[in-house]
């Protein structure tokens, strides 16, 4: 049996559904803060609570009998992050301890989580490989690299096994158009992009063009949801088969400008999508590309669905068919 926790949400969703499709058991835990019920699997059971509530999680542990879990919860708003550090520590590294202590008690060794390419910070070069330095620039990064250190220190003492893996920009939905990505509050740049088309925004504001890239705006590396969740897959594997606890980058390989994403979804939509030149978001690195190299290796990993229309097209096709995200159908 497999414990999803932040499964209602984006990423958390689309690992429910390809899990089940692998003829797994899962079971869901999620508090909705960010989630919805309605993006869970029909065929996951479902507890809507606080992973950071140890009674209520243990109980979840003491009724099923799971070998591994796959951790997604955490607040993710960098910007938050700055305003409001300790949300993040109180949410994402307690909540991280909570969850350890409950897996420790109850003898379960193998964790799969979700962490980020803001564990490197500014990087010093492109594409970033595992052994950079870790010098985040907000508390988000930091309460990643906070909950990476406390998976290490447990799998020291308690032999707890652990995968982190450190996405980049995540995009894309199920080709099927079934789930996606529905932020109440959206900062991510294909998902804003698209509300243009959909009739939900004007314009596009680009966040600075100032930058030491081909055309001046920020350059990303976004991997298709898909083939982030046939990593976690990979992973659960791995872990299964006896690996050793490693961290690994997960991106595309390959990076896109803001202005070329925004031609992208132009040609994908159809709509001509006005863009607005602003000021450059604090904290934004110019350039950020992965090596997934370690990934492909030592997980076997191989994505398939690199092609950024490919990763727009998936995108669009849940926005245009579902307007609303999970609030109408
Ligand atoms: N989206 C990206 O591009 C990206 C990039 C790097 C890392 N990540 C990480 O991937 C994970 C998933 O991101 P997402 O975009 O799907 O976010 P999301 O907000 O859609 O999903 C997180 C889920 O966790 C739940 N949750 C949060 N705190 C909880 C708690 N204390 N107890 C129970 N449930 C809780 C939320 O309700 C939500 O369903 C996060 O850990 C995020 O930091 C995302
Ligand atoms: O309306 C917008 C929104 C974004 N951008 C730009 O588009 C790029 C991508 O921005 P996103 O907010 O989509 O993604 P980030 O690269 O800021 O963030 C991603 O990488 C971070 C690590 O650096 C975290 O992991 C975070 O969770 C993940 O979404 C940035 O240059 C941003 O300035 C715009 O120009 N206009």
């Amino acid at each position: 049996m497999i414990l999803i926790l932040g499964g209602a949400g984006y990423i958390g969703s689309h690992a429910v559904r390809m899990i089940l499709d692998q003829g797994e058991e899962v079971v869901v835990v999620d508090n909705l803060v960010t989630g919805h019920r309605a993006a869970v699997d029909e065929r996951a059971i479902f507890y809507p609570i606080d992973i950071r509530d140890e009674a209520a999680l243990s109980a979840v542990f003491d009724k099923y009998k799971i070998d591994v879990v796959l951790h997604f919860c955490a607040s993710s708003l960098v910007g938050e992050s700055m305003a409001n550090p300790l949300k993040y520590f109180e949410n994402n590294a307690h909540g991280a301890m909570v969850l350890l202590k409950v897996m420790k008690v109850h003898d379960v060794k193998a964790i799969v989580f979700s962490s980020t390419a803001a564990v490197y910070g500014e990087p010093v070069n492109v594409p970033i490989i595992e052994t950079a330095e870790n010098l985040p620039t907000n508390p988000y990064g930091e309460s990643k690299l906070m909950m990476e250190k406390m998976f290490k220190w447990a799998d020291a003492a308690y032999g707890i096994k652990y995968v982190s893996l450190r996405y980049f920009n995540v995009a894309g939905a199920l080709p099927t158009g079934e789930i996606g990505e529905a932020h109440t509050i959206e900062t991510h740049l294909i998902p804003l992009v698209l509300q243009v088309p959909l009739g939900k925004r004007t314009a596009i504001d680009i966040y600075g063009d100032d930058y030491p890239t081909k055309d001046g705006t920020c350059i990303r590396d976004y991997i298709h949801v898909v083939d982030l969740i046939e990593a976690h897959i990979a992973a659960l594997r791995y872990l299964r088969d006896g690996g050793e606890s490693d961290y690994f980058n997960l991106g595309s390989g390959d990076g896109f400008s803001v202005k070329e994403i925004v031609s992208v979804a132009r040609t994908v939509t159809g709509h001509p999508i006005p863009s607005n030149r602003k000021p450059r978001r604090a904290g934004d690195p110019a350039v950020l590309i992965a090596s997934s190299e370690k990934a492909k290796q030592k997980l076997g990993w191989h994505p398939e669905r690199t092609d950024i229309h490919t990763i727009i097209e998936d995108a669009w096709r849940w926005h245009k068919q579902n307007p609303a995200g999970y609030d109408v159908k």
